[in-house]
């Protein structure tokens, strides 16, 4: 593998190192893309919670996404914590403006301790004025409960959430299961063409399971940045996260982060 194609991560950082932009970053350049960032805010946070937050003003996210596109051919962009409607409004702006080829959004909306890393009216903008741009939204379970508007408790819950999320105009849609407590952890995926499908693997019994959603939606964008089609990347980025999951870095004290370098060996991007 010779090139390195740039991916784009616009999300807040986590000084734990495990999840936000930094699970993105390290998730990129283990499958071989080139991780360019805009820092949407920045976490005081460990794997046992989230202890300070402080957003970036709007011109500064202005003054990034024009850094990067006019270096960089960005191939796929994510978006993952964006705390208030203000800051999503700011994303949208720049998102209209340079045109991505591949919009992934993670509707992140609490961290794994219970903190809340997107507010009531971030989520109300999140799905009036940035759902209509994704191409893909990544929810997890109760992140679907909320866009859908109504709760999950078994699959057929999940699949009408799914076809309400991609009225709001995303136009495909992976609801993930981490959430759940069957043995089997499910992920639904609902495609633009009609097309719909679950991708199982089994659960594993672990709390190090910090920024396994940031960790996918990062993964998406890299393979759909190496030229795979979004159903191809989704398949390869869950795929990615099933191999991952069983092996985490035995670090920290609460919701322990992955090794998102081990799939180094799998050369095959
Ligand atoms: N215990 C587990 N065993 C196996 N796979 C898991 C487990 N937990 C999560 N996953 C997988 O990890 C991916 C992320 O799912 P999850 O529902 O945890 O996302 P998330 O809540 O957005 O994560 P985070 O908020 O920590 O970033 C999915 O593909 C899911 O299948
Ligand atoms: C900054 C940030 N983004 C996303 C998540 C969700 O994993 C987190 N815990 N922190």
């Amino acid at each position: 593998m010779s090139q390195y194609p740039t991916g784009l991560t616009i999300a807040g950082t986590d000084s734990g190192g495990g999840a936000g932009m930094m699970a993105d970053i390290k998730t990129m350049q283990t499958l071989k893309t080139f991780a360019t960032s805009v820092i949407v805010g920045l976490t005081a946070q460990n794997t046992e919670g989230v202890q300070r937050i402080e957003t970036v003003d709007a011109a500064m996210i202005d003054a990034q996404f024009a850094s990067v596109a006019a270096d960089f051919d960005v191939r796929a962009a994510k978006t993952g914590a964006l705390f208030d409607a203000d800051h999503v409004q700011a994303v949208v702006r720049n998102l209209a403006r340079f045109h991505f080829p591949v919009v992934v959004v993670d509707p992140v909306m609490v961290a794994k301790g219970g903190s809340h890393l997107l507010d009531e009216a971030g989520i109300a903008t999140l799905k009036t004025d940035l759902l209509p741009l994704a191409d893909v939204v990544t929810p997890n379970l109760p992140e679907a409960e909320l866009l859908a508007g109504r709760t999950i408790h078994n699959r057929v819950d999940v699949l009408n959430a799914a076809k309400q999320i991609q009225q709001l105009g995303a136009a495909n849609v992976v609801i993930k299961g981490g959430h759940g407590t069957d043995a089997v952890v499910a992920d639904y995926v609902k495609l633009a063409d009609g097309t719909d499908y679950w991708m199982e693997s089994p659960r594993v019994n672990t709390n190090r399971t910090h920024g396994t959603g940031d960790t996918l939606s990062s993964a998406i964008v890299s393979y759909v940045a190496h030229g795979m089609n979004l159903k191809q990347a989704i398949r390869q980025a869950h795929d990615y996260l099933a191999t991952i999951i069983p092996h985490p870095l035995p670090l920290g004290h609460g919701h322990g982060p992955l090794n998102h370098g081990l799939w180094e060996e799998h050369d095959e991007i």
